[in-house]
């Protein structure tokens, strides 16, 4: 599980070692410098310009910098530093100045992208957590200026702590995009969530020695938490035990929805799937499901919607699954029919896609792609539900708790009847964490729970017969089950 923490909990983690005068400053540009030097041997090798420059602001990012032309100069590298602010980091600037380190200011560079785009290999020492808000002028500009040529040209940049401009904010978007990213301490959630997640190229964490304490504020669930945290069966359960899900899913326009999420439902392992949905969907599943019930009878969690259009009939049965105190998966149609929090009902899971999510929070479909983290947490605020962001990356977004999120997955899961795959994995997982509930054990929050059902729904991909190509949504359910086996394997 990969975390990150706000800057404000790493400056707090970091304090008491600089207080007992910990080199933490040395000790974070020794990392950048071992790293640029392999850079310059690897583009020297390739016969492309290794030449380094160091893009200084004015803070203890920029002494990073400074210190990191420092420790270059001393292998022999003869870096190059640009001084962005009139206040550089004194001892930084007096270190690099003493290793013999040519040292250019900003304001006597007439073109900062031709003069920039002369070094193969840019150090991004601007800004680092220390950045208090929106970039702002001069470095917005400088910053602007610096991406647009890095794209250009073939420029390997190493940014240090964090690409310049990103730091807590997710929905950052102005920074000079790296190919690797050396973060001190922790992840911060720019470096973690979308879209600033996808300007940090490879990313390293040094710790430094610096211990990181308190709940974090974002989570990456990878496959060791799936293996660890799914519910397994064990020798005394039966049905109730196991967790018992109700799917209403499917129509007559959309059969197949119903029939992909209560297939995906069984993969996924509950006690028992109750199929609560149309007649007409019904027939179409027993035949090929015949383990399928159909009668109405006690369920531990619920999903309703994929695969319909909303409407009286489903506004109404969302209501009754909301009302037996359950968690209720609410997709595709029955989002149409999600109202403000109503209260003394079940937990509400909601699963739009970011255009769902824009028309449930009435806004454009450009604004939440840009900050699904920040339209998320608008939809969970509003309706008191946790909310599975569906994007290209999966943002899982829950009151008081951790943002959730997992490695990046396939893009081929952007496939018709996905959605209705990962609807009936996610409603089946709720319904066996829910019975574990039940039975008084301790169960991890829901937007975790979640977390785990999306995880799981991603690996399925590779135990589709055509990965890693295009995948058929049919597959990736019957590959539910076979990457559930695979984490029970010994
Ligand atoms: N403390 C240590 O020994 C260690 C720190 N690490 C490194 O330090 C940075 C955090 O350094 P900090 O000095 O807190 O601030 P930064 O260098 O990240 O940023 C300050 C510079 O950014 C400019 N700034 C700030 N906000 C904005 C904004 N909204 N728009 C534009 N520019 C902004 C600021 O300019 P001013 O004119 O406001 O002064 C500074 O130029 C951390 O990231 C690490 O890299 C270590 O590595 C660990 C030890
Ligand atoms: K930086």
């Amino acid at each position: 599980m990969r975390t990150a923490y706000t800057s404000e909990a790493i400056r707090t983690a970091e304090a008491p070692l600089l207080a007992d005068g910990v080199p933490l400053m040395r000790r974070a540009a020794r990392a950048i410098a071992e790293r640029a030097a392999a850079v310059v041997s690897e583009r020297r090798a390739a016969g492309v310009n290794a030449e380094v420059l160091v893009l200084v602001g004015g803070g203890n990012n920029g002494g990073d910098g400074l210190w990191a032309a420092y420790e270059l100069a001393d292998f022999g590298l003869a870096p190059r530093v640009l001084l962005a602010h009139e206040h550089p980091h004194a001892e930084g600037l007096a270190a690099a100045r003493g290793a013999g380190v040519k040292i250019d200011q900003l304001a006597d560079v007439d073109d900062v992208a031709a003069y920039a785009g002369r070094f193969g290999i840019w150090l991004d020492a601007l800004a680092g957590i220390g950045l208090s808000g929106p970039l702002s002028e001069p470095l917005a500009g400088l910053i602007d200026a610096l991406a647009a040529e890095r794209e250009r040209a073939e420029t390997f940049v190493l940014a240090v702590d964090c690409p310049s401009g990103l730091s807590d904010d997710p929905g950052a978007s102005l920074a000079i995009r790296a190919d690797e990213t050396i973060t001190f301490a922790a992840l911060t959630p720019a470096l973690l969530l979308p879209p600033a997640c996808r300007l940090i190229g490879r990313v390293r964490v040094e710790n430094l020695g610096i211990e990181l304490v308190g709940a974090p504020a974002a989570i990456e669930l990878g496959a060791v938490e799936l293996r660890a945290s799914f519910p397994r069966a064990r020798h005394l359960d039966h049905k109730y035990t196991r967790g018992v899900v109700g799917i209403d899913a499917g129509s007559e326009t959309y059969p197949g929805a119903g029939l992909l999420a209560t297939r995906a439902a069984l993969a996924a392992g509950p006690g028992m799937v109750r199929f609560l949905g149309e007649e007409g969907v019904a027939r179409l599943i027993i035949p090929a499901m015949p383990e399928v019930v159909t009668a109405p009878g006690r369920i531990q969690a619920a999903l309703i919607g994929s695969g319909t259009e909303g409407g009286p009939r489903i506004a109404a049965a969302l209501a009754d699954f909301l009302a037996r105190d359950i968690p209720v998966v609410a997709d595709a149609g029955a989002l149409t029919c999600v109202s403000e929090a109503a209260r003394d009902r079940g937990a509400l899971i909601l699963t739009p896609h970011l255009g769902e999510l824009a028309t449930l929070l009435g806004c454009e479909r450009a604004d939440v792609e840009a900050d699904p983290v920040r339209y998320a947490r608008q939809a969970a605020e509003r309706f008191d539900a946790v909310v599975v962001a569906k994007g290209p990356e999966t943002v899982i977004v829950e009151a008081s708790e951790p943002i959730v999120t997992i490695p990046p997955a396939s893009p081929y899961l952007a496939t018709a009847g996905s959605g209705d795959v990962l609807a009936g994995v996610l409603a089946a997982t709720l319904a066996q964490f829910a019975a574990r509930a039940e039975a008084g054990e301790t169960v991890p929050a829901l937007s975790y729970q979640a977390g785990i059902a999306a995880q799981l729904h991603a690996s399925a991909v590779a135990h589709c017969p055509s990965a890693p190509g295009p995948i058929r949504a049919l597959d990736l359910a019957a590959g539910i089950a076979l990457a559930l086996g695979a984490t029970m394997e010994p």
